[in-house]
């Protein structure tokens, strides 16, 4: 059990998107945020992305998972070891495949690997004990989204919208006390955010993304295929629930037929689509939604939400935060509570019976 009192901490997320490694530093006690510290980025080289991409869908043991994990590592460690002062460190790793209600969760790179290389603590795999207890095992940011709002000060529920490959939304009320309370947290993903617009953008124009919905902005939704979409039994269930990178394949096959212009505006519309149906199931309306994630830089997708919403969006920045880098110190802030033995999971955020405590520890040669 670690010492009490809040220690500077180094998290790490490598998201769906598959562009790369955020790392991010953050000083807590698992409660409360003292401050922010360092952050960095480690890009993916194309081969490494190609590999990590051929994996995808993949569960352990299967060809390509040792490639796979072997380059989330060398890229791990390669950044991990820009942050000397940490005492501790969060290593998310890579999904390779999610199906909390069949096969389970996967994430690649082994923690004691990268603990050895870094000579400090390492708290991974956060999903598995949630999703063996029943639940989700996704999301786990809105843990740290309780404390952000409280950091905040808000005084009212707020939601906090994350744009990454999946999206996913918490509605946090930070009248309450704590994170554990019931009701002070719903939480689930949303739909397809950027990752139907990648794989798009890769396979039509050769580029890895739509940069600042430029083709997007040009082109036409399609009303049929959005309608149809808006229907999609996924929005029906009621939270808290989880998608996988590729549930909404489908997707890309029903705009196969647009042009790129219009293919392109018709995903992005489909992500807004995703939250505004999330949106119908908060306990209470809100008056503010914060968007992380690199979908906030596509103004498209942002002006689609805001008129969905009828609320105020805003990028975190906004409230004085690093929308690059929040689910990397959202991983920092849930290895602190790992380490110290608090939950990381509720009811309300992934659908378990119970809070659950979720992530291993593992320690460097001689360090225990
Ligand atoms: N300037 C930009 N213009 C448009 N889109 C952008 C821009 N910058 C980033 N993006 C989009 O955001 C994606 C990266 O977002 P982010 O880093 O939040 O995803 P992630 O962490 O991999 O995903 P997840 O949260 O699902 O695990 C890029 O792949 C791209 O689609
Ligand atoms: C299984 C998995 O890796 N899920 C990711 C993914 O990316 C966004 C969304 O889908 C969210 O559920 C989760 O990541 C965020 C950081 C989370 O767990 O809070």
């Amino acid at each position: 059990m670690m010492k009490t009192g809040a220690v500077r901490v180094l998290g790490t997320m490598s998201g769906t998107s598959l562009d790369g490694v955020d790392a991010a530093e953050i000083v807590t006690d698992g409660v409360t945020i003292r401050e922010f510290g360092e952050s960095r980025y480690r890009a993916y080289w194309e081969a490494e992305r190609e590999v990590l991409r051929s994996a995808l869908g993949r569960w352990p043991g299967e060809p390509g998972v040792a490639e796979a994990a072997a380059v989330v590592e060398v890229a791990h460690l390669e950044v991990m070891a820009q942050f000397p002062d940490v005492a501790l460190a969060g290593f998310h790793g890579q999904t390779l495949a999610h199906e909390p209600e069949a096969r389970g969760t996967h994430q690649v790179g082994d923690g004691a690997r990268i603990a050895e290389g870094l000579g400090v603590p390492v708290v991974w795999d956060f999903r598995s004990a949630d999703v063996r207890m029943g639940g989700q095992g996704a999301p786990l940011a809105p843990a740290y989204h309780f404390a952000l709002a409280k950091w905040m000060k808000a005084r009212a529920p707020v939601a906090f919208l994350n744009l990454g490959g999946v999206g996913n939304l918490t509605w946090v009320d930070p009248r309450q006390p704590g994170a554990e309370v019931p009701g002070a947290l719903l939480a689930f993903d949303t739909g397809p955010a950027n990752a139907p617009l990648n794989d798009l953008m890769q396979t039509r124009c050769g580029q890895p993304f739509d940069e600042g919905g430029r083709l997007a902005a040009r082109g036409e939704v399609s009303a049929e295929i959005l309608e149809r979409f808006a229907e999609h039994r996924y929005f029906f269930r009621v939270p808290p629930k989880s998608l996988d990178r590729n549930d909404f394949a489908a997707l890309s096959t029903e705009v196969a037929e647009l042009s790129d212009a219009d293919a392109a505006a018709t995903l992005a519309a489909a992500a807004a689509v995703g939250v505004v149906r999330g949106a119908e199931h908060f306990p209470t309306p809100v008056e503010r939604v914060l968007v992380t994630g690199g979908g906030r830089k596509n103004p498209v997708m942002m002006a689609m939400i805001r008129e969905g919403l009828g609320c105020t969006v805003d990028p975190v920045e906004a409230a004085g935060l690093d929308g690059d880098m929040l689910e990397a110190q959202a991983f920092g802030y849930l290895a602190v509570r790992v380490a110290r033995g608090m939950p990381t999971t509720f009811p309300g955020t992934t659908g378990v019976g119970a809070a659950v405590g979720g992530g291993e520890i593992s320690y460097p040669p001689g360090a225990r």
